[in-house]
């Protein structure tokens, strides 16, 4: 695999040696215990295991996606998005969906929602034992049709009874709109038409409406205008933000929409993914880098950065990649430097 060596040391670090020299690197920055008796509480929605790899070009064994799937567990996560059950002739690799919900060591604190495009999805997931959906929809009719083969409109009509059946057998809906600062198809998309679609959905029943900049078009600027508008009619406790990273402004979206009261945001180990359908689109934002950015803030997360950053070394290794989050590149660099300076026998 092509990995880059750096990565390649860390991972053959002996497990003691990495875990104290990333906690030495991470007690240079971590917050102060005061500080982390905040009450200010951060959901991460993990959606690696979905979106970061749907739009991998190798088959990934299912193997491997149970694995990554129990690391995340092990993080602190309380929320790791695992697959989808779209049909398979649109995004391959999601076809192992059972077999991925089905096998994973499911722990009780966790929450593992899978996206559900329409009743033939949702039957599926129920099937599996599913006990939280997501249904997509965009603010675009041009990515509408590409991603899900409907318009806007037709999308609504297509995730009523989805949604009414899933009430029914008592499972959580979960929102999504896309596109919601720019198309990659149609170009700049209107807060307005963005609050519109949320507001519908949140109507319908879902219980939180996550906003995603899909080709990561979105500025601080776009994002305070955006959640300005989607306010006024989903009330802001039930607004997640889905960042992508194309132009380097995940961060800086996330943390302006903080600042507005939002308090969901999803987050892809290593920031991988991006959508089959929107050429171009980089991955989401890290959530190594957001965690990182978080505890600078004194928010908490429940997620433990130390094993966020193995889990995400180690997915990008069996990706053959590097990791893209750059806090823990720096502080895998950091921690290789530090046992190298102190090896575990020296101490002896
Ligand atoms: C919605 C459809 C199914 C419409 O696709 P369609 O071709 O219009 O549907 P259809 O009803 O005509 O069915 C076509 C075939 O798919 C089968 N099928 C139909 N439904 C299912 C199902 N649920 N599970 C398994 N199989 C299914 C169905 O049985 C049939 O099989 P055939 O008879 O030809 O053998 C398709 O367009 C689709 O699956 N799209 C999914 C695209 C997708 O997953 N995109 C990525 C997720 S969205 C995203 O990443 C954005 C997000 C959420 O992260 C936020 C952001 O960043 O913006």
């Amino acid at each position: 695999m092509n990995v880059r060596p750096v990565s390649r040391i860390a991972l053959n670090l002996t497990r003691g040696a990495f875990q104290q020299s990333v906690r030495r690197s991470l007690n240079t920055t971590s917050v102060s215990p005061a500080a982390s008796l905040s009450s200010k509480f951060v959901k991460i929605v993990e959606v690696g295991p979905r979106d970061g790899l749907q739009n991998e070009k190798t088959v990934i064994p299912a193997e491997t996606k149970i694995e990554f799937i129990n690391r995340l567990s092990d993080t602190g996560l309380s929320v790791v998005e695992a697959t989808s059950f779209v049909s398979p002739k649109w995004v391959p690799q999601m076809g192992d969906a059972t077999k991925v919900i089905t096998s994973i060591n499911k722990k009780p604190h966790v929450n593992y929602p899978c996206l559900t495009p329409n009743v033939k999805g949702l039957d599926s997931a129920i099937e599996a034992g599913v006990k939280e959906v997501a249904v997509f929809l965009a603010a675009s009719d041009s990515f509408s049709k590409k991603n899900i083969n409907c318009t806007v409109e037709e999308s609504f009509e297509r995730v009523r009874p989805l949604i009414t059946k899933a009430k029914e057998n008592g499972i959580l809906v979960r929102g999504y709109v896309s596109c919601v600062v720019g198309c990659p198809y149609e170009g700049p998309i209107s807060p307005r038409k963005v609050a519109e679609v949320s507001k519908k959905l949140y109507d319908m029943g879902c219980y939180e409406i996550s906003l995603g900049d899909t080709i990561g078009v979105g500025t601080p600027g776009s994002f305070r205008e955006l959640l300005h508008q989607v306010s006024q009619v989903v009330p802001m406790k039930a607004i997640a933000v889905h960042c992508h990273d194309t132009y380097g402004q995940a961060l800086a979206n996330i943390h302006c929409a903080l600042e507005m009261g939002v308090r969901v945001v999803d987050s892809s180990m290593a920031g991988l993914g991006g959508c089959p359908y929107a050429p171009g689109a980089s991955g989401n934002v890290a959530t190594e880098d957001v965690v990182y950015m978080l505890q600078g803030m004194h928010y908490e997360t429940g997620v433990d950065l130390q094993k966020a950053i193995q889990t995400g070394n180690w997915i990008s290794e069996r990706l053959g990649k590097q990791n893209g989050s750059k806090a823990a590149r720096a502080l895998t660099l950091k921690a290789v430097a530090a046992a190298a300076a102190c090896p575990p026998t020296a101490k002896l």
